[in-house]
């Protein structure tokens, strides 16, 4: 049987392993979230590319073909590709909903301009 003094001991050195696992966890998380950060920069780029040329704001087949390429990666890579699913289920909703938000603020923008336009063209109601 141990004795406490080398039990105590372990749970020490449990503590400071998982303390040690947890920053590898934390470098990689932070990783991953400037990846994250990087791919928003450019999806808002693709967001504003789609608006200017009215493009729709999904494309279904796209993210098909690109998990299928993600999943080969992922077994490639020895992960389980179900889990991509979830994840790039959000990433591609959270897309497409900046796609749609750029879209209408620039169909807003268009009226306006359309409306100023227009109430140029309109005379003036003058005062005799
Ligand atoms: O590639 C595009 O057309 C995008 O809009 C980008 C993106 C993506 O995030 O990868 C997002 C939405 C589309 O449905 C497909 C792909």
């Amino acid at each position: 049987m141990s004795s406490p003094d080398s039990s105590s001991q372990a749970e020490g050195n449990a503590a400071a392993e998982l303390a040690e696992l947890r920053a590898s966890v934390d470098s990689i998380d932070s990783a991953l979230l400037h990846v994250l950060a990087v791919r928003f920069d450019i999806t808002r780029q693709v967001s504003e590319l789609k608006a200017k040329h009215s493009l729709p704001a999904s494309d279904p087949q796209r993210e098909a073909e690109h998990l299928n390429e993600l999943r080969a990666l992922a077994t490639a890579s020895g992960l389980e590709p179900s889990v991509l699913d979830p994840v790039f289920s959000l990433i591609y909703g959270r897309v497409v909903r900046s796609h749609q938000d750029v879209a209408s603020s620039h169909q807003f923008d268009a009226s306006l301009v359309a409306q100023s336009l227009d109430n140029r063209k309109t005379p003036s109601l003058r005062r005799s």
